[in-house]
């Protein structure tokens, strides 16, 4: 039996979790719930799980959720409440899927208590994956992928020797903009830019799609967890999203994982691994046409996954800048305060200003991290 805490449960992995948890009730309970604002839908969570230890923002969101739940659950607050989730006795299994780098610290705390961790929060190995990665071996934890790419590549690697691999290659949508030219970019709107065309997903995601940052930090974190260097990372724009990535073999074969795009399924078999269990999803239906479109990225129309590129080879605090600018320019695109084609520009203009250090520690990482918060909120 799997005792699950869930980061993030409000949001759009969180949910699916929930769903993954209700079709199996002999295989899966819930221990712990972190949110942050939605306390409703935490509250809602609540009464059907019915977990022991909770988490909100803060403690004004806490009493409320006190007031209107039963007394037996402990309600929590802020990131030492989040940790607290991610550390409790009875969980053997934490679901990291808090979005951006606010993950970091919860997950962090999950692995030293020998957790096994479902990763969903790509930005906690982007802005901080040495100290994450080497947390994991020196605890013996298990991370296993839940971000459908890696989760893709996880599987394809299973029974095989990452020694033999001679490079991965994630797939890539192209995102909501992807047959608009770089001219068409200055007029989008913020709706135009939320309407990914395969996913329903969060919105700092969904915006990272538009930009192709997202695959920039997949990229980095699939350095991290396969440990590849990033010569052996590919991108290849694949317009239906039902090859979720591929391994190629020295021997030049590619292992391929395929499937109508759901979460529900990586995020079940981060769950389940290394066993496999039935989910109510529509299969890929092969008595009709169906088409798979390769395209190579074009580096000049998505700048931002060539910046990504350069950040994670350049290493030390590069991810880092990159990732907390990225943060704090998509919230500000979303508030409708700088235009989409102004992210790509701004986050070079924090990167440009960073003096790299090449082996940062952990502290050294959160001062960078709010140095570059604080730089990418003035530009
Ligand atoms: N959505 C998807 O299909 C995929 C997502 N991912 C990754 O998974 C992560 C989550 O994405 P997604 O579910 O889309 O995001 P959402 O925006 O839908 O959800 C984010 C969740 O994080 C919670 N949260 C935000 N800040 C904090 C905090 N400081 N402390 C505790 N909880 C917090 C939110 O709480 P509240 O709602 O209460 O404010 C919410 O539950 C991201 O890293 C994303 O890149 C990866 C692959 C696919
Ligand atoms: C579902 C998932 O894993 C997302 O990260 C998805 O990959 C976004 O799609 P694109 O970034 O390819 O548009
Ligand atoms: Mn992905």
């Amino acid at each position: 039996m799997k005792h699950i805490s869930i980061l993030g449960s409000t949001g759009s992995i969180g949910k699916q979790t929930l769903d993954v948890v209700r079709e199996h009730p002999d295989l899966f309970r819930v221990v712990g719930l972190a949110a942050s604002n939605n306390w409703e839908e935490l509250l809602e969570q609540i009464r059907e799980h019915k977990p022991l230890i909770v988490s909100v923002a803060t403690k004004e969101l806490a009493d409320r959720i006190k007031l209107n739940c039963p007394s037996d659950v402990t309600v929590l607050y802020g990131q030492e409440g989040a940790c607290e989730v991610a550390i409790h006795p009875e969980c053997n299994f934490v679901l990291s899927a808090i979005v951006g780098s606010a993950g970091l610290f919860p997950t962090l705390q999950a692995i030293e208590a020998g957790k096994t961790i479902g990763l969903a929060n790509k930005e906690t190995l982007v802005t901080a994956g040495h100290i994450v990665m080497d947390k994991a071996k020196e605890h013996n934890v298990t991370i296993i992928p839940v971000d459908s790419e890696h989760s893709a590549i996880f599987q394809c690697l299973q029974g095989e020797d990452v020694t033999s691999v001679k490079r991965v290659i994630l797939t890539a949508s192209g995102g909501s903009f992807r047959d608009l030219s770089r001219d068409d970019l200055k007029q989008v709107t913020v709706e135009q830019a939320l309407n990914h065309p395969n996913w329903k997903m969060g919105e700092k995601i969904t915006i990272d799609s538009a930009t192709m940052m997202n695959k920039g930090l997949e990229v980095i974190e699939a350095h991290w967890l396969f440990g590849l260097t990033f010569e052996q990372i590919d991108c290849a724009l694949h317009r239906e999203s039902i090859i979720h990535s591929l391994v190629e073999y020295h021997d030049s074969a590619l292992i391929a994982q395929l499937g109508t795009p759901d979460m529900r399924v990586p995020i079940q078999y981060a769950l389940t691994f290394p066993k496999r269990v039935t989910l109510q999803t529509p299969p890929l239906d092969f008595s009709k046409l169906l088409s798979l479109q390769f395209e190579p990225v074009d580096f000049e129309r998505y700048p931002a996954l060539k910046l990504a590129y350069e950040c994670g080879r350049a290493g030390g605090t590069m991810p880092t800048v990159l990732n907390a600018a990225n943060e704090i320019m998509v919230e500000r695109f979303l508030n409708g305060e700088i235009p989409f084609l102004d992210i790509e520009s701004r986050i070079e203009a924090v990167l440009a200003k960073h003096v790299k250090s090449a082996q940062p520690s952990l502290e050294e990482i959160l001062t960078v991290d709010q140095w570059a918060r604080n730089e990418a909120s003035g530009v």
